[in-house]
């Protein structure tokens, strides 16, 4: 892997990718894109994400970009709609945009918002798609005394299982305990994306399920390791990429040997444009593993303004001493 920052810099492409729906509090997401010769990698952690961080999804990019892929059991993988907090009334809009979706992840817990809002908004995905899987994502949001009466709120809805309820594995641990008569399974997600030992929520029994992401984890073949190693069902989600980092995302999902769960590898619908033609975006419930390469007038009409390229490429500075 060759980490000269200047060779590096120069294979560098930083789009802003304006989105459909606000998402995360934002409404554009910045992402860095390099090209190598196994083909294109994404590079994408979040502005507020520090250097130590941000070292492992650059080495998931270079990674991407370099080398090739591990082989494939599937060619299609089977993706779910995400659904940001918005208000009923926006509900069927937003899924519109998925198609072939059977699967549904809203999110809930949103700063701001009450237990009533989630509970208006899965009522709402509820009487749109009365057959429809539903899962529900609160990022931490909860306390575990909030997660045990929001999912008491929410069971009427026949929920597939609940994502990262609390924000730590101890939390998790004793929510699992408490709602293990309801049937509803717990996921992780940042328990295992932000972890220092990604591994200490299986060993915990704090989870049923693994939320694994490509680039945080550092790459396909680590996020494979590890999933191996935790022995749990695994979904394989993204972190709101472009279509070059869902690819990798969708690499991730086809080389693992069981894949239970629709992932949630969906949100290229999310974007309102992007680097690829045609965009990497659900098509019959599901997106293709194969490799994504960005449309060079897309990479040109989609770059970055010349003051954030300069924040990539100190944040690729501060970020490399890491790797
Ligand atoms: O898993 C999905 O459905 C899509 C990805 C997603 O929800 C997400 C997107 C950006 C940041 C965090 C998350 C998350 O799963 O918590
Ligand atoms: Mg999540």
């Amino acid at each position: 892997m060759d980490l000269d920052l200047e060779r590096l810099a120069d294979r560098m492409h930083v789009v802003s990718l304006p989105l459909a729906t606000r998402f995360r509090g934002v409404d554009e997401r910045e992402v860095a894109l390099f090209s190598g010769p196994a083909g294109w990698g994404e590079w994408s952690p979040f502005l507020e994400y520090p250097p130590e961080e941000a070292a492992r999804w650059l080495r998931a990019a270079l990674e991407d970009a370099d080398l090739e892929r591990p082989a494939q059991v599937r060619a299609s993988v089977p993706v779910n709609a995400t659904l940001p907090a918005v208000e009923p009334a926006r509900v069927a809009s937003v899924l519109a945009r998925y198609d072939g979706c059977r699967t549904v992840k809203a999110k809930v817990a949103e700063r701001g918002q009450l237990l009533a809002d989630d509970v208006a908004r899965i009522a709402e995905v509820r009487a749109l798609l009365p057959d429809a899987r539903i899962r529900v994502d609160a990022n931490g949001g909860w306390n575990v005394d909030e997660a045990e009466t929001a999912i008491r709120a929410l069971e009427r809805f026949d929920l597939e299982y609940v994502e990262q309820p609390c924000a730590s594995v101890e939390e998790l641990a004793e929510l699992r305990g408490r709602v293990h008569r309801l049937g509803i399974p717990i996921a992780a997600d940042e328990s295992v994306r932000r972890a220092e030992d990604p591994l200490r929520v299986a060993r915990a029994g704090a989870a049923d399920l693994l939320v694994v992401k490509a680039q945080p984890l550092g790459g396909v073949r680590a996020a494979l390791a590890i999933v191996e190693e935790a022995g749990l069902p695994a979904v394989v989600s993204s972190a709101l990429d472009s279509s070059v980092g869902l690819s990798m995302g969708a690499a991730l999902a086809a080389s693992l040997p069981s894949l239970p769960h629709d992932c949630g590898l969906g949100t290229g619908a999310l974007l309102a444009a992007d680097v690829a033609s045609p965009p990497l975006v659900p098509v019959g419930g599901a997106v293709s593993p194969a490799r994504v390469a960005p449309d060079p007038a897309l990479l040109a009409s989609l770059a970055a303004r010349p003051a954030r390229v300069d924040a990539w490429r100190a944040r690729l500075a501060a970020t490399l001493p890491h790797l």
